[in-house]
């Protein structure tokens, strides 16, 4: 009976090991362990993991599913890009990833984006003047989470939710506190599909409430949708011609059906936000923690982009040290910390046979001395080696997945996270306070700030 232990902060696969871990895929980083009834072996050495990408056929399999997928049939819902599989999943993503994947694509979204910013900037105001020395902000994964949902809702809806308001209308404040429960009971209930069928009628909460959270947010998805389809028939009525963003083309061009696109909408919805906010909430508290560090990013932004101006995404690649910050950040606190993989056929990797399910774990990964020298250490500027820039096929640390089904919102995650951090080291120097913890990182499926993260946002001089 192997022991493993890590010391990654607030990581421990503990949990997951079970007896009868083979000593040989143990010495080659790879683990065999059980998620409810499946039966998964884990990966983490990079080398590995690259082999395993690279050998995905045309519609590679997501692991741990099939709760999701139970859900949709029990209420007649159509499955979204994630949890769709096979022709299902290679033809929504074949439309979807023609609006969104490249930079370019993204890049109409830049104004929309900046208003969000804009109401961000605003709200650090309003948020520090309650603090009594007029600079802390407390809990900025509150704040963050706020952004994220207002800007991937202003791209996904192309309609604004007012979460940033300081007085948010009442409706709204309804939708984001049920929001803010359905994603904090989504990862309870994330394990529901762990559980075992027979075990329900004697268990039956965790599957109730994975019901209740998907219920309200297909319908929180469902109504931003349906208004976008009146407005664009009351426009169509008045013989006006249409124009729009994402989901206007959705709608117009019909290669989704109105169900495929309530459920692409609720998943991608689902995607965007902690993700996004997370990382966000990530890299302020490591630039305040690292002033040497913000000063650097912050020089190479005034140098090249001035003070005041408002930047758009083609702004970004004349900022390396904001793209790699973005990078280190998401080496350190990888949001997604695994990632599941139900090989179409049994691989031979490192020399050993290995069975369909496979959890590849990039958060172990991007840790490892090898591929990062000084790993735990925070230097966004070891990104700044041109070959290593823009390197997907570093399998060190890959945060948003490898390959054909890696994450389709990358791009928009990119938009969002590096305008943001622009515009907020252009008006601030964050800084740690006295209200300032030690926040450790923690898993419940998703990697997430253990605690509170609060700072100064100090104005510029
Ligand atoms: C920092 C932000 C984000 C990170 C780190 C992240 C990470 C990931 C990862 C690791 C995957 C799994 C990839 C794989 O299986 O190989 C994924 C999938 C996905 N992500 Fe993201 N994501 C982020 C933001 C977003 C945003 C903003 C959206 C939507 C607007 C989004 C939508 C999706 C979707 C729909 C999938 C499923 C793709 C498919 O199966 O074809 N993500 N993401």
């Amino acid at each position: 009976k192997p022991q493993f232990s890590t010391s990654l902060p607030g990581f421990s696969l503990e949990p997951f090991l079970k007896i009868g871990v083979t000593l040989a895929i143990l010495q080659s980083f790879g683990i065999e362990s059980h998620f409810g009834p499946q039966f998964v072996v884990s990966i983490a050495d990079r080398d590995m993991v690259a082999q395993v990408l690279r050998a995905e056929g045309r519609t590679p399999q997501r692991a741990n599913m099939e709760s999701w997928q139970e859900y949709r049939d029990l209420r007649g819902r159509a499955t979204g890009l994630i949890s769709a599989e096979g022709e299902q999943w290679l033809k929504m993503r074949s439309v979807l990833r023609q609006k969104v994947l490249k930079p370019k694509d993204v890049a109409v979204f830049s104004e929309g984006v900046n208003e969000v910013i804009t109401d961000l900037i605003k709200r650090i105001h309003t948020l520090r003047s309650q603090e009594e020395d007029g600079e802390t902000v407390t809990n900025v994964n509150n704040l963050f989470f706020k952004y994220s949902m207002e800007g991937v809702a202003t791209i996904l809806y192309e309609s604004r939710l007012g979460c940033l308001e300081n007085n948010i209308p009442e409706k709204t404040v309804e939708y984001i506190e049920a929001l803010e429960l359905m994603f904090s009971m989504f990862k309870t209930t994330m394990y529901a599909g762990a559980i075992p069928k027979w075990l329900r009628p004697f268990i039956p909460k965790p599957w109730r409430e994975f019901c209740r959270s998907w219920d309200g947010l297909f319908k929180f998805s469902q109504i931003h949708v349906d208004n976008k389809i009146k407005d664009i028939q009351s426009q169509l009525d008045q013989g006006e011609e249409v124009k729009g963003g994402l989901l206007t083309y959705l709608l117009l061009s019909k290669e989704l059906t109105v169900e495929e696109i309530y459920a692409n909408m609720t998943e991608m919805l689902l995607a965007g936000v902690d993700t996004t906010s997370f990382t966000l909430s990530w890299a302020t508290y490591l630039l305040a923690k690292h002033p040497e560090v913000q000063q650097s990013v912050y020089e190479e932004i005034v140098n090249n982009l001035g003070k005041d101006q408002v930047p758009t995404s083609d702004d970004v690649p004349k900022l390396p040290m904001i793209r790699g910050l973005l990078k280190e950040t998401l080496r350190l606190f990888p949001v997604l910390p695994g990632n599941g993989r139900v090989t179409q056929e049994d691989l031979v990797v490192g020399g050993y046979l290995i069975p369909k399910g496979v959890t590849l774990c990039h958060y172990a990964t991007s840790y490892e001395e090898e591929n990062f020298p000084m790993a735990n250490d925070f230097r966004p500027e070891r990104w700044l080696r041109k070959d290593n820039m823009d390197r997907v096929d570093n399998f060190g640390s890959i945060p948003f997945g490898y390959g054909i089904r890696s994450c389709i919102g990358k791009r928009i995650a990119e938009l969002e996270i590096h305008l943001a951090l622009i515009q907020l080291l252009q008006n601030f120097e964050i800084k740690i306070s006295p209200k300032t913890k030690p926040v450790k990182a923690k898993t419940h499926g998703l990697l997430t700030p253990g605690d509170s993260i609060n700072v100064k946002f100090a104005d510029r001089k």
